[in-house]
Formats: structure tokens, sequence, C-alpha cells
């Protein structure tokens, strides 16, 4: 598991750090250079001619330190400072002291005919607070302008450290090194276009500084598929959980196929799909090892029919492909209803489930969103489009504040929220948020959600928890991506590839 962390939460634990550790500021600051420094030798940039721009505050107090280790390796280094240099933080006073003793200029602008092989920017860091105007911009879009490699000190200067808006302007880096953990404003759209290449180095700051309280985000990494549900020798089918996968509608048969197999990748014992009549041929020639479940697509099942099937169910995945008929709603309902009776079940909600429980919530209708009253926590899966209509903001106020849209959904539905994007973020009611870094844009094709639905569904019927399974499950997606892109490309990914990724991927994970 890997930590990322706010601006609020890094100023704490470098505070906590220095207060309650007592490892002076200064201290901090140097390990900080020393490792920028030899982070940049072993990348093997070029240090012909470097410039560095550093602001007022610790950040700048950084790059100030950076400059002289430059310089004292011998390299040509200017040195520029932006901002007041007597409006400074005490660090960045002892920096520019020091400088001054080994007679090193502090330019107030940066010199006409510089061509430098690298930019270093020193301006802000996570104390960022308000909008870059002015000098501070003009300075920016110069640096920008400038020959040679970019890097940024702790994060791109105008990147906001909490969401990666872009606050007025924003330095735009090839090479962002950062201390002790790494910033989620690098790490969000559109920060994360103005971070490049991320590299964390350890200053001293440790888990230790949390004092108790941790980052509120965390990423999964290849350790965490420990959990990951194992093959027994003496077992059989009954032994990895059955899904219904309720899914498909007429002309939208594709969305239960790719569910159905993806969870028959992830190792799901059992699979049957509740689908219209029409798309039986299609289903027994694609997933043959499915089990069908059909109906008149006029014609709501039989309410025992319905109770049967998911009485058989240790999970149940709805909405991939479901369409929005009236039978479609119907059956939604039913099992919005036998969800909050019945404990022992994971439930997943996708796609049109999620879009019909928003026309029905958006119309007034009473309980159309009864998974608030679920005693085992539902998962649902929108993307953005999905999670404008659940929420009636624009897809662009929910990428402006996708942690903050998914956690407050999470909390407000005391459900697990997975809101699917670039970096999908998974936020749990127990206010644990995750944000996955696996994937690629390849991904951002047709039927790829219906997989993802299929593979959480096979993990919840697997017995992992909802709380596991979601985050897990959106991890393994990714990755199942970046391995088969590596022979598709980009354009060639499609959600079918993801299928063998997932074998694939659990191939290597669950030998180890
Ligand atoms: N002692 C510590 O706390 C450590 C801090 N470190 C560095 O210090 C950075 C954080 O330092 P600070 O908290 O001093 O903050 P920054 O150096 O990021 O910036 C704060 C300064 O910029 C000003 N400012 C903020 N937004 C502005 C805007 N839009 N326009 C103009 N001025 C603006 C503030 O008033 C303040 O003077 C980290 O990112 C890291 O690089 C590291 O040296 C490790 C140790
Ligand atoms: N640029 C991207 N980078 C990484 N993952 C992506 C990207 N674009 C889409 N994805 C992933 O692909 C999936 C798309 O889901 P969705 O939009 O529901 O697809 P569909 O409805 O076609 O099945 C999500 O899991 C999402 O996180
Ligand atoms: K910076």
């Amino acid at each position: 598991m890997k930590y990322l962390v706010d601006s609020r939460e890094m100023q704490k634990y470098d505070a906590n750090t220095i207060s309650h550790f007592k490892v002076p500021g200064l201290l901090l600051m140097e390990r900080a250079a020393i490792a920028f420094v030899e982070e940049l030798h072993r990348q093997n940039v070029d240090l012909t001619e470097v410039l560095i721009v550093c602001g007022s505050g610790n950040n700048g107090g950084d790059g100030l330190a950076i400059a002289r280790l430059l310089f004292l390796e011998g390299h040509a280094v200017t040195v520029v400072y932006a901002g007041n240099k007597e409006h400074c933080s005490e660090s960045n006073r002892v920096q520019q002291d020091i400088l001054n003793a080994y007679g090193i200029s502090i330019y107030m602008d940066i010199p006409e005919k510089i061509r430098p092989t690298l930019v270093i920017d020193a301006i802000f860091g996570v104390g960022l607070s308000r909008d870059v105007t002015g000098e501070y911009a003009d300075m920016l879009c110069r640096m920008n302008e400038l020959s040679g490699e970019k890097a940024a000190v702790d994060i791109a200067s105008g990147i906001s450290a909490d969401t990666g808006a872009i606050l007025g302007t924003a330095f735009r880096a090839d090479l962002t090194i950062t201390f002790a953990f790494e910033k989620l404003g690098s790490i969000l759209w559109p920060g994360n276009e103005y971070a490049g290449r991320i590299i964390v180095c350890d200053i001293g700051i440790t888990k230790e500084s949390w004092l108790g309280e941790p980052p509120a985000v965390m990423a999964l990494e290849e350790k965490d598929f420990s959990i990951l549900p194992k093959r027994k020798s003496h077992s059989n089918k009954g032994s990895y959980g059955k899904l219904l996968l309720i899914a498909g509608s007429v002309n939208m048969a594709g969305a239960a196929v790719l569910s159905a197999k993806a969870a028959y990748a992830t190792g799901c014992g059992l699979v049957r799909v509740l689908t219209p009549e029409e798309n039986r041929a299609i289903l027994q020639c694609s997933v043959p090892e499915a089990v069908l479940t059909t109906y008149d697509k006029t014609l709501v099942p039989e309410e025992p029919v319905l109770r049967e099937i998911l009485d058989w169910a240790d999970a149940i995945v709805i909405g991939p492909g479901l369409g929005k008929e009236k039978t479609s709603a119907q059956i939604l309902n039913f099992v919005l209803e036998y969800g909050t009776s019945h404990e022992n079940k994971a439930f997943l909600f996708d796609a049109d489930a999620l879009n019909l429980v928003a026309e029905q919530k958006n119309t007034g209708v009473q309980g159309a969103d009864r998974w608030k009253n679920f005693k085992n926590t539902a998962v649902i899966t929108p993307h953005l489009g999905e999670m404008s209509r659940l929420t009636r903001k624009t897809v662009g106020e929910i990428q402006k504040n996708l942690l903050q849209t998914a956690a407050d959904f999470a909390d407000e539905n005391q459900v697990i929220c997975v809101l699917k994007d670039e970096h999908t973020v998974t936020a749990l009611p127990d206010h644990k948020r995750y944000l996955n870094l696996s994937g690629n844009p390849g991904m951002a094709t047709a039927g790829s959600g219906d997989v993802l639905s299929g593979l959480i569904g096979a993990l919840m019927a697997q017995k992992l928890t909802s709380y596991q399974a979601a985050p897990l499950g959106v991890y393994l997606h990714g990755l199942a991506g970046d391995i088969m892109v590596q022979t598709t490309g980009l354009q060639g990914l499609t959600a079918s590839d993801l299928i063998t990724g997932i074998k694939k991927v659990l191939n290597i994970y669950t030998q180890q």
C-alpha cells in the first residue's frame, strides 16, 4: 500500500517531524536538496548550464540549497529569486545567507540570453495557497518557454497539491522529484500532465511522522495482491463462488458477454446470467460456461424466479448493458428491495442500473436509492457521465473534485463508490479512499467498464469483502490493461484483451 498526501497532511507531517521528533527543519531541507541532486545524476540530466528559480518559502529554500550543492560540484548555476527576499521563511533566509557567503549571485530576473540545459522550478511547493498571478505567472511562462529539461522541486509550481488543478499558471515539468510521499496533485488530472516522471525521495519524514493520523488516500501496489483468492487442490466449482449477472438487453448482449467472461477469468466458480431471451444464442455461443435464465423483454420474470436466482447467488452484479426498459427498472427495483434484507450477499450496481436509479431519484421516486439501507455495503461503479446523472453535477465539476465527489457520495449513500476515470477513485463509507495508479488510455474503449464489473463481482463471489474487492478489482483491471498494451498498443487495446490480461495478471500474482 502506498500513501498519497495533500498539502495539509504534508505540512502536518513536516511540522510533526520538526516539533515532535526534534529534527531540525534545516536538516530536512539539506536532505531534500541532497536527494534532489543525487536523483538528477541518477537520471543523467544534462547539468552543463543550470537555471534555478527559487521562491520565498521552504520550496525556495530547497532550491537555494540545491543551487549551492550544484555550484560546489562545479556546475554553472544561475540562481533567480522570485518574490520578495525580505519576506521569506526562516530557512530560506539561512540558505540565502549561505549562498551570499559562497559568493553565489542571486538574480531577481531571468537573464536575457540564457540557454539552460536544465531549468529547476523551486518557486512554490505544497504551500501554494492561491492563484498564481502577476510577476510569478510571467516568470513561470518564461521558464516554460526556455530551452532544456524542466525539473520541479516537490511539485510543479502552480499545481494544487490537493486537486491537481492549475491555479492560474503552472510550470510544465519533465521530471518532478518529490519528498517523503507522492502529492495527490501530481497524480490527479490535469496536474499529472505538468508533473512529468515522478520520483519520490526519502528525506527522513516517515510513517512515524503521521503521529497516528495517516493520509486519507491510498494506492494499491503489487504486494496487495496477497489477499487474492488462491486455488486449493481439494476444491470444486462450488468453492469459488456463484455470481449472478443481471446484464444485457436486446442489441446489448456484448456487455453481458464481457462481464461474464471477466468473472470467469477472475476465477469465479459459477456465473449465471439473467438476460432477455433474444440474447440466449449469443451468450451460449460466446460464454458456454455461463448458466442462463432468460426473460421476455416485455415481461418481468415471476417473483419466485427472481427470488430463487438471487437466493442462489453469493454476489449480484446488475447493470451492464441492462437498458432502461420498464422491465429492467422493475428487476432493478426488486434487487434493491431484496438487498435491504440480505446481508450475506454482495451487490454491485453499474451502468444502466445507475442511470435508472438516477432517473428515479431525479423524478422524486421514494426509495430509488435503497442501497443506503443495505446491511452489506453495496458497490457502485459509475463513470463520469453516470456520476453526473446521480449527483446532478456537471462532468467538469466532478473532474475538478474527483476525490471529494466520490467521498461525499460514499458517505451520504453508505456505498462503496468506484468513480471511474484515468485514475479511478474508490471511496469507502469509512472515509478511506483509494486512487488507482494502474491502467492506461488504451482502456478508454467500449466495454472496459463491463469487464470491471464482472471482475469485482467475481472477487466478491469468492468472498473478498466489498471493501477489499472494489479497490483491488480496479487495480487488477488497470494492470490487465497495462500487461496487454505492451503487445496491442494503445489504439489496439480492446475490452476482450482485458479479459486475457486478467488471466495473465492473476497467473503472475497468485503463483507467488
Ligand atoms: N521544513 C519543512 O517543512 C520542509 C519543507 N520542504 C519544502 O518546503 C515546501 C513547503 O514550504 P512552505 O510551506 O514554506 O511553502 P512553499 O514554499 O510551497 O510556498 C509558500 C510561500 O509562497 C507564498 N505563496 C503561496 N501561494 C502563492 C501565490 N499564489 N502567489 C504568491 N505567493 C504565494 C506563501 O505566502 C509563502 O510565502 C515543500 O513543498 C518542500 O519543497 C522540504 O524542504 C522538507 C522540509
Ligand atoms: N485514460 C484512461 N486511463 C486509465 N484507465 C482508463 C482510461 N479511460 C478509461 N479507463 C478505464 O476504463 C474503464 C471504462 O469504463 P466505462 O466508461 O464504464 O466503459 P464501458 O461503459 O464502455 O464499459 C474504467 O474502468 C476506466 O477507469
Ligand atoms: K516547485
